[in-house]
């Protein structure tokens, strides 16, 4: 594959995903191509069971693509190594299988594993990266609490910050804003917003928050039944791509606005 960007972080050429077991080959998508470049906000979305999850897990390498090539800094996402995967993309996913028994710090800190020995002690600098990434996401007052007595919408900062702590050039959020109100759904999308400009770092997120995302991204993603598009918002509306997402007998987009309605 060509790496025709410096700022490329994840390139996916030709990429079919999809489940494989003895019998038979289910492909959920192919013929998938993007180029996701430093400092930008993506977001992934489609419809119920079109597939988003299934090429999130194929981009962070738990489930094998059926076809095609996956490069992160140019390199192929099969050859890599899980310590070297983990120092240049980290996962934030919906159903956390966190001890909620940690503290908050505790559990920020977990995500400088990549760069500490086998006993995993944090050195000056990953005490600096710690703090760094609880000062980003405004979770000061936190950091001593118990993952258990946290709000959905507080976890969801406190897992955003574990991310920023592990250090990585690209972020994947599996859909962060599931469980949230409207207030903290768009509280979460424009803190991933911030993030990107103040780190440029990359965020790839998954969501059926369309109209914030069409709101607030740089790049989007749009999975639908035959294809995958991938551009920025304003291009997408204009091509269209947002009529095609749902069957339109019960709701249709409507392009001043960049939101959908419900047809009377
Ligand atoms: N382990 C699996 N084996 C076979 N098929 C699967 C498996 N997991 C998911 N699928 C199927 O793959 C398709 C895509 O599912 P996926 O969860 O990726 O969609 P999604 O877009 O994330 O959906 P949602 O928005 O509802 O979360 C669905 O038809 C689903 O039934």
């Amino acid at each position: 594959m060509r790496v025709s960007n410096s700022n490329s972080i994840l390139e996916v050429k030709d990429l079919s995903i999809g489940y494989k077991s003895k019998r038979e080959v289910t492909i959920i998508a192919s013929n998938i191509n993007f180029q996701l470049e430093k400092g930008q906000l993506i977001g992934l979305v489609g419809a119920n069971g079109i597939g988003k999850s299934t090429l999130l897990r194929t981009l962070i390498k738990i489930q094998p693509p059926l076809n095609g090539e996956i490069r992160l800094n140019g390199n192929p996402l099969q050859d890599t190594s899980s310590i070297a995967l983990a120092q240049q993309l980290s996962i934030v996913l919906t159903e956390q299988l966190v001890s909620k028994n940690l503290t908050v710090y505790d559990l920020i800190a977990l995500g400088r594993y990549p760069y500490t020995n086998w006993i995993g002690k944090l050195q000056p600098n990953d005490i600096d990266t710690i703090d760094k990434a609880i000062d980003m996401v405004k979770i000061n007052e936190l950091k001593h609490r118990k993952c258990y007595e946290l709000s959905d919408g507080q976890l969801q900062k406190v897992m955003i910050a574990r991310a920023l702590a592990q250090d990585t050039d690209i972020i994947i959020l599996d859909e962060p804003t599931t469980h949230l109100d409207m207030y903290h759904k768009a509280y979460i999308l424009k803190l991933l917003q911030r993030l990107t400009k103040e780190t440029q770092k990359t965020i790839l997120f998954s969501s059926h928050e369309i109209e914030l995302a069409i709101q607030l991204c740089d790049e989007m993603i749009v999975m639908q039944k035959n294809e995958v598009v991938h551009d920025q918002p304003c291009n997408l509306i204009s091509d269209e791509v947002f009529e095609a997402l749902f069957p339109n007998d019960l709701i249709s987009f409507d392009k001043s606005t960049g939101s959908f309605r419900v047809t009377k």
